[in-house]
């Protein structure tokens, strides 16, 4: 596999609360990545609702895309970001309207409404996905009927940018996967569940595989970058799938947690599960790289702790660095619904869940923090348990990737919490799982992971009752 001729691809990672456009040089079977340009992100309150700023981020994206100029030639370049939210463009192409956020008020009570129109057997069936009340699935049914109307596209955020990009609008499957009307089975649409709720299906476009050649950057990006000569090539642009695609795993008998805003704990398996028992469990099946299936739990993850340190302002290290010296006290379900909305009074929050549920109450932000990040570990090693006994496959070691797996003391919670051992890295996972992808196609996951392996440096956590 190892080139002598190195090639070099860009690669957009679009995350929650901030975004990063990097180059990936891959020569002789390893894996450089630099990341060029970072910038934030987050949700803009605009008259009660929440938005994404996506015009924003696609002037940091042309920014990055200039710095890239400066570095030689580049073969490609492709996007991922986070799930299951959109944009709707006109005839014309033109975006209707701002980009709602997933955590956005609109949605408040919205599943509910679905499920008591459409069984709960009818859309996990054809879609196998946990029921989550910001997948788009709820958001098409929260709009209003005379913007549906007006939309000719519907462009997940990564095909969206990858429009702007090239002029090609396509939707890459392990996003169409996320949005709770993609049947995995079949790899089209779900749209009866959609004309169940009169939602119009026209403007879903077609689903493309990741590693598909969308073509060549417009003639007014390069204008605007400077890069010239650049296919757009479609990575896994869910996040969680391009950094599950990452692992750097050998065998079967390994788990993962993407670790970030999200935690997202699941297994590889080669065909999706939709069982009376993966539904009992609220088991997602999201598309993975390779025709692979991501069997997996969506959790609340270090959103809770993000959230805090808004108000602390402490620096990150330092929080864990005293939060490993604080005993463990009590701990929350992190996905309570309580959690999910974005909030100054965060921390009052887990307070009042602890007191509420008659357990000590942490008081400073490092209990708080340990109180969070135990209650993480608990809810993998809950998960874990579901996974193994839902697919029948049993798991050894755990594989945390993603900037979460940074702190020590989180995955040495989590190698305590499953009795299992935890391998931490690469950071970069879901960069490095966009840009092997362009490199290397639909090459077969073991041969990226095998980069992976030999491109980043691990860290392994063995299990010990101590923290
Ligand atoms: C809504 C979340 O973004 C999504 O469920 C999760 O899979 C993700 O993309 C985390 O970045």
């Amino acid at each position: 596999m190892s080139k002598a001729v190195a090639t070099r691809h860009i690669a957009v990672d679009l995350g929650a609360s901030s975004g990063r456009v990097a180059l990936g040089t891959l020569e002789g079977g390893r894996l450089h990545v630099e990341i060029l340009h970072r910038f934030p992100n987050g949700g803009v309150p605009v008259r009660g609702q929440l938005y994404w700023n996506v015009l924003g981020l696609w002037r940091e994206v042309l920014h990055g895309l200039k710095l890239a100029a400066q570095h030689g030639e580049i073969q490609s370049i492709g996007v991922n970001s986070w799930a299951v939210d959109y944009g709707l463009l006109d005839a014309q192409g033109d975006l209707l309207g701002a980009v709602h956020h997933y955590r956005s008020p609109r949605l408040d009570g919205v599943m509910q409404r679905v499920r008591a129109k459409l069984t709960d057997e009818a859309i996990y069936n054809a879609t196998g996905i946990q029921f989550l009340p910001f997948n788009t699935l709820y958001q098409l049914a929260a709009e209003p009927s005379e913007r549906l109307a007006r939309a000719d596209k519907l462009l997940m955020i990564p095909d969206l940018l990858h429009f702007w990009l090239c002029g090609v609008a396509v939707t890459e499957r392990t996003n169409a996967s996320s949005t709770q009307f993609f049947n995995p089975q079949t790899g089209k649409w779900a749209t009866e569940l959609l004309d169940a709720l009169n939602i119009p299906t026209e403007f879903l476009p077609a689903i493309a595989q990741s590693g598909t050649t969308l073509g060549l950057l417009t003639p007014e990006v390069e204008r605007e970058t400077g890069l010239k000569g650049v296919q757009v090539i479609l990575p896994a642009t869910h996040d969680t799938a391009s950094a599950v695609a990452a692992v750097p795993a050998e065998g079967r008998d390994w788990a993962y947690v993407s670790s970030g805003t999200w935690s997202l704990v699941g297994i590889e398996t080669p065909q999706p599960i939709i069982t009376p028992r993966s539904l009992a469990e609220n088991l997602t099946n999201e598309a993975g790289v390779g025709g692979t299936n991501r069997l997996l739990k969506n959790v609340m993850g270090l959103w809770i702790i993000q959230q805090c340190n808004e108000v602390w302002k402490l620096d990150y290290a330092d929080l864990y660095e005293q939060a490993a010296a604080v005993a463990s006290c009590s701990t929350i379900d992190p996905d309570d619904a309580r959690f999910l909305p974005p909030g100054a009074d965060m921390a009052a929050r887990v307070q009042a869940y602890c007191s509420e549920t008659n357990q000590s109450v942490p008081q400073t932000p490092a209990e708080i923090t340990r109180c969070v990040l135990d209650s993480l570990a608990h809810k993998t090693a809950q998960i874990l348990k579901a996974l193994e006994d839902v697919s029948g496959q049993a798991i050894r070691v755990v594989h945390v990737v993603g900037g979460g797996s940074q702190i020590a003391l989180l995955n040495q919670l989590i190698a305590n919490a499953c009795g299992k051992w935890v391998i931490a890295g690469p950071v970069e996972a879901t960069l490095m799982g966009n840009l092997l992808v362009q490199a290397l196609g639909q090459t077969d996951l073991p041969t990226l992971r095998q980069v992976v392996r030999a491109s980043t440096a691990l860290q392994t956590f063995s299990p010990n009752p101590q923290p």
